[in-house]
């Protein structure tokens, strides 16, 4: 449905934020990325939801896109109801009304449906951004890191909504800081690392912390890197040569957490 291939971006003269860039989402799947912040995901959604233009490389396909912002712009004077009114009447949504109640009912939006957007908390702005974004029926679902700022309670309900959308043939991309959550909810997880975008294995992940200096030559599992100390996720079938290629190095072990 839709296709990247060698995206790349870069703003201004700066640095390549996206090098390369090729993904695949076709139709009834859910993918998440992972990656620490700055990595680029969210410059990866914004392209995905056609609100940036790469700078090189390609997107193809035109699927209608729902998109919710890492942060949702909760600066309007309407009500949650009558802003959902609003675009849904852009959109041509026909029982928009009852559509937006039962979304806004269903995320449990504090307040209720009438309650000014702009007096809304961080987490209840969110609750009216994934309202909108699922208010048309998209077939993509563009969600910058959905769960952050939502309760437990709406926790389940995004599960619930992802789920729907995947079963009704549409396709969800999100991003998350968590893998675990993100293979909880995704048919395939990615990690960007540094703007490179690679298939996270799936299975159990290890954490490995290291002291060392010199370049890090584990590119794709890099977390973090601080001075000589260097946190990386590695599948758990690949520790093994990570350890014994660190030590080779003359990298020291200081943790493997499992
Ligand atoms: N509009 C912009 N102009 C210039 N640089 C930008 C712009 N947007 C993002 N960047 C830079 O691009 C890099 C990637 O940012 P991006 O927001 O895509 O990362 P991210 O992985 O989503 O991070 P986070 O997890 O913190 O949301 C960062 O270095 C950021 O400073």
């Amino acid at each position: 449905m839709v296709r990247l291939l060698g995206v790349g971006k870069r703003y201004g003269r700066g640095r390549p934020v996206l090098t390369g860039v090729d993904l695949e989402i076709p139709r009834g799947r859910v993918v998440g990325v992972v990656g620490t912040n700055g990595s680029g995901k969210s410059t990866l959604l914004r392209i995905l939801a056609r609100v940036s233009e790469p700078s090189a490389g390609t997107v193809e396909g035109t699927p209608s896109i729902g998109y919710v912002p890492d942060r949702f712009p909760a600066s309007t004077r309407m009500t949650a109801v009558g802003y959902l009114r609003h675009l849904g009447r852009i959109s041509g949504v026909s029982d928009v009304d009852s559509r937006a109640a039962a979304l806004l009912g269903r995320l449990a939006l504090a307040g209720g449906p009438r309650a000014p957007i702009r007096q809304l908390s961080k987490g209840n702005a969110q609750k009216v951004g994934l309202a909108q974004a699922l208010l048309t029926d998209p077939d993509l679902l563009v969600l910058d890191e959905p769960w952050s700022g939502l309760d437990p309670a709406a926790h389940g309900v995004l599960g619930e909504l992802i789920a729907q959308t995947r079963d009704r043939g549409a396709s969800v991309v999100f991003t998350a800081h968590d893998e675990e959550l993100a293979q909880q909810h995704a048919t395939q997880v990615y990690r960007m690392t540094e703007g490179v975008l690679r298939v996270s294995a799936g299975g159990p992940m290890v954490r490995i912390v290291l002291r060392g200096s010199g370049d890090v030559p584990w590119r794709t599992e890099l977390v973090s890197r601080d001075g000589a100390q260097v946190e990386l996720v590695v599948p758990a079938d690949r520790v093994d040569k990570v350890l014994l290629d660190a030590l080779q190095r003359g990298w020291s072990v200081l943790g493997v957490t499992r």
